[in-house]
């Protein structure tokens, strides 16, 4: 019989346009982790224009974060699917009830922060450009597509995200450090969990 390797739980966070869903990539392709952006499950429920969907794009396009009710369920049954796996969390949890709530359901053993200042922020994400269907993020900058505006695997456009707009970049700014900044204070509690910090 087998010895069962335990599950790694991860979660990467930072501030919009930090390189989480960049970096996420990398490691998970690198450490054979599933990867699962909360980002990217709204941005294909809005696109299926499934009942979470048309209300998650009323508050994405106002720069706010889905209400945690939402949220929780949304991602909490996405990860029931992946159960037997390890994988590394993009994007949620992004609230302390959140936190909270994936707690109740595993033990987080590694948190990933990016510290990335925010004048740098505005400038990657004036020049990002994402592949809609897969989530491949690029960079006219940093990692432009090897033909402007294709996708590099399958040829398709690539779009701008409507939330990248400069006034709603600033208003997501403002709801990570009030709502998402105390979720970095909850995790690096000493008496509660025992955390692996990974600087970038
Ligand atoms: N210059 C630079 N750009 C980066 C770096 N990491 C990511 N980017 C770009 O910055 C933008 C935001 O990255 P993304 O991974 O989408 O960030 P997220 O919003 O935190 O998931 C994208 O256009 C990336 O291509 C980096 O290390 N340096
Ligand atoms: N855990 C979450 N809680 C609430 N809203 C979320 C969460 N994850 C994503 N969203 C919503 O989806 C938008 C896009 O998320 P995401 O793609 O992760 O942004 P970014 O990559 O720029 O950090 C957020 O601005 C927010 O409105």
């Amino acid at each position: 019989m087998g010895v069962r390797a335990r599950l790694l739980r991860a979660v990467i966070m930072g501030p919009p346009g930090s390189g989480k869903g960049t970096v996420s990539s990398r490691i998970v392709k690198h450490f054979a982790l599933k990867h699962l952006s909360s980002g990217d499950l709204l941005r294909d429920n809005m696109q299926r224009r499934t009942e979470v969907g048309v209300i998650a794009k009323t508050y994405i396009d106002r720069g706010q974060l889905i209400p945690d009710d939402i949220m929780t369920q949304l991602v909490l049954r996405e990860l029931k699917t992946l159960e037997q796996y390890s994988w590394l969390l993009d994007g949620f949890p992004r609230t302390v009830p959140q936190a909270a709530a994936l707690d109740k359901t595993c033990q987080i053993d590694t948190v990933i922060d990016l510290d990335v200042p925010f004048e740098t922020i505005k400038q990657r994400l004036t020049a990002r450009w994402i592949h809609p269907t897969s989530g491949r993020v690029y960079n006219l900058e940093f990692n432009p597509p090897e033909i402007h505006g294709i996708d590099d695997i399958t040829g398709e456009p690539l779009v701008q995200r409507e939330d990248d707009k400069p006034e709603t970049v600033t208003k997501r700014l403002q709801s990570y450090e009030a709502q998402t900044k105390p979720v970095l204070d909850y995790y690096r509690d000493p008496t509660v969990r025992n955390i692996v910090w990974v600087p970038q």
